[in-house]
């Protein structure tokens, strides 16, 4: 790499005002990236390495649209390889995956019958039995008769984890603290096979709706659906065999999804009061 000089102030201020020129901010991207990884031989000693990552943080921060304060937060989890990977997978729509109800029906006949009606879909992977990722479809997923009758839940891929290191047993008595809209509850359920007792939670009276919706429609019979706050349970009910807490998060898994999580600080200063 030939010698990369680090913008002055003057130079930074006149970028700002006159383009904020993409192309010159995403080169400037790799360079310092470049430079951070061999700061030895190419970077400028006297400056320090804070001065390349503070430059790193602005550029990335016009570049994908985030806060600094956002990105100042993920560049202290992870490595600045690794953040890059992070921005680039963001900008990537991921695909629509649905969980098969197994309550209702098996994948393959779930997967013929979308198939029929024009959905081009194929199984998510090896590591799951239930899942199938929609690549185009002629018709709405979330409209089919299939969905209508409960066949699937429209779910993301990753969400299908912590039930399955949950791995509920039949007859167990479970408690799924923060549970609205039910993605998870309602696979605790399928893979309960409709026996034992799961108390679904959530202390959000309006979103249990959402909950009891797909409850009945997935044909759910073991569930008690119930509105605390989560850290009064001990004081209501005790005794479960397992108990999964899905708490509310940051957002930055779904920033493919919802952009407004880049930016949006208020969310951060309410986890940390959780
Ligand atoms: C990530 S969402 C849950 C998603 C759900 N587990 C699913 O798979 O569909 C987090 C939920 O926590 C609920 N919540 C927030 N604070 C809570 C509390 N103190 N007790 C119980 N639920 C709470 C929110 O209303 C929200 O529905």
């Amino acid at each position: 790499m030939d010698q990369f000089v680090l913008p002055d102030n003057q130079l930074l201020g006149k970028e700002q005002v006159e383009t904020e020129d993409l192309p010159v901010i995403s080169q400037r991207i790799q360079d310092i990236i470049e430079v951070l990884n061999n700061f030895k031989e190419l970077g400028d000693h006297e400056r320090g390495r804070s001065a390349y990552v503070e430059q790193l943080i602005k550029d990335m921060a016009v570049y994908y649209g985030y806060s600094e304060y956002l990105l100042e937060k993920l560049f202290n989890l992870f490595s600045v390889s690794e953040a890059l990977e992070f921005f680039e997978a963001n900008e990537v729509p991921r695909p629509v995956t649905i969980r098969t109800n197994t309550l209702r029906t098996r994948r393959r006949d779930l997967a013929q019958a979308l198939i029929n009606r024009g959905v081009n879909l194929e199984p998510i992977g090896k590591w799951t039995k239930v899942g199938l990722t929609i690549f185009d479809s002629t018709v709405p997923v979330g409209a089919t008769p299939e969905y209508l009758a409960g066949h699937y839940i429209l779910q993301s891929a990753s969400s299908f984890l912590p039930v399955m290191a949950l791995a509920p047993q039949e007859n167990e008595k479970i408690l799924d603290m923060a549970s609205a809209p039910g993605g998870k509850s309602t696979y605790i359920a399928a893979l309960m096979k409709n026996t034992g007792i799961i108390f679904a939670n959530d202390s959000n009276k309006e979103r249990t709706k959402g909950l009891v919706s797909n409850i009945h429609r997935l044909g759910i019979k073991n569930t008690v659906v119930c509105n605390y706050d989560g850290r009064e349970f001990p004081t209501v009910l005790g005794g479960f065999d397992r108990v999964l807490l899905d708490a509310p998060c940051s957002g930055t898994g779904v920033i493919s999804k919802d952009p407004s999580v880049k930016i949006n600080k208020n969310f951060f200063y309410r986890l940390l009061t959780l």
